[in-house]
């Protein structure tokens, strides 16, 4: 069973204009979307579209904290949160023209005590897994994430930024950085798929046994006691890229959670983000072919 912790959720706004941003007028969009959002609650969603169990925890506060509590309630994901005085981020896409711009904001400040509230939360749900997702609310520094690693008798898995990255002490199972957060948290160079890889898998000396890349339309890395296994991106039309990340570590923990081998989970999880890509925002697309669908991803040892 897998808990996921969202120490700063966000209420994810996406707006659509049909041309492109400029400044000093107003831009009137031509729709809108709130989806729950923050990178372990966009985890635990596509987990439990996924028939995995899971619960979803972190720090909620304020209007938009009832709206993500109201959401997950519909959308059947079990959730355990700890209330916070401050109000939940709102974090924005704008899709303009052919670009996308993301604008999200830092999120309302908390003291340390929070991460005892959590961590209580955690320790009562007795998971296998634990995911971290996301960055930190002002307030609380990366020891906030060796905290739940070390918390208990559980495999942590993290995904957050690469300075944040760098900081951690404790021992993780996985962490997925995207290319840019692998390049900041190692100094590799990360302009080649092959460059990236052995900057994953030379980062796994830092206190991860298995380090995820995610390389956007390049595909995937996935660096591990077994060598490096590299997976082409599906060819798709692309509408945002939110979440994507979220929905590549999704696909992967839900093929472990059912016993998969490094190769089926990685072809599931670049099968998954495909998925998401292809719908604005992050709301939870259809995955009941995942199945079938993963046969056509290409997976190459390198
Ligand atoms: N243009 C694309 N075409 C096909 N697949 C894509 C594309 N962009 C992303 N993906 C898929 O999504 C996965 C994750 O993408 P990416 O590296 O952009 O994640 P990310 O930067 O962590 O995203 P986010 O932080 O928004 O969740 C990729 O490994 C790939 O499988
Ligand atoms: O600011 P962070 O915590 O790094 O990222 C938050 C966020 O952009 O990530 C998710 C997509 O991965 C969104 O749901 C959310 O708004």
């Amino acid at each position: 069973m897998i808990v996921t912790v969202t120490y700063n959720p966000a209420v994810d706004q996406t707006i659509q204009f049909d041309e492109q941003m400029a400044p000093d007028r107003v831009m009137r969009a031509d729709e809108a979307q709130f989806d729950a959002g923050g990178k372990g609650i966009n985890a635990a969603q596509l987990l439990t579209a996924m028939d995995r169990p899971c619960v979803a925890t972190g720090l909620l506060g304020g209007f938009t904290g009832s709206f993500i509590r109201e959401t997950l309630q519909d959308d059947g994901v079990e959730t355990a949160f700890v209330d916070v005085d401050g109000t939940t981020r709102l974090n924005t896409t704008a899709i303009a023209a052919a670009e996308e711009y993301k604008l999200n904001q830092a999120g309302p400040a908390v003291g340390e005590s929070v991460v005892d509230s959590l961590l209580e939360q955690v320790r009562a749900q007795s998971p296998d897994r634990v995911l971290v997702g996301g960055s930190l609310p002002p307030g609380l520094t990366p020891d906030a994430i060796d905290r739940i690693a070390t918390g208990g008798d559980w495999e942590t898995i993290v995904d957050t930024g690469g300075d944040v990255l760098r900081e951690l002490d404790a021992q993780y199972g996985l962490c997925k950085p995207n290319r840019a957060e692998l390049g900041d948290a190692t100094g590799a160079d990360v302009s080649t798929v092959e460059g990236c890889a052995d900057a994953a898998d030379a980062f796994r000396d830092r206190g991860f046994d298995r380090v995820l890349a995610s390389l956007g339309a390049d595909g995937a890395v996935l660096a591990g006691d077994a060598g490096q296994l590299y997976a082409e991106a599906l060819d798709i039309d692309v509408v945002d890229t939110v979440g994507a990340g979220d929905a590549l570590l999704s696909g992967v923990l839900s093929a472990w959670e059912a016993g998969a081998d490094d190769e089926t989970a990685l072809r599931t999880g670049v099968t998954v983000s495909a998925q998401v890509v292809q719908r604005a925002g992050t709301a939870v697309p259809d995955l009941d072919d995942i199945d079938s669908l993963r046969d056509g991803v290409t997976v190459r040892r390198l």
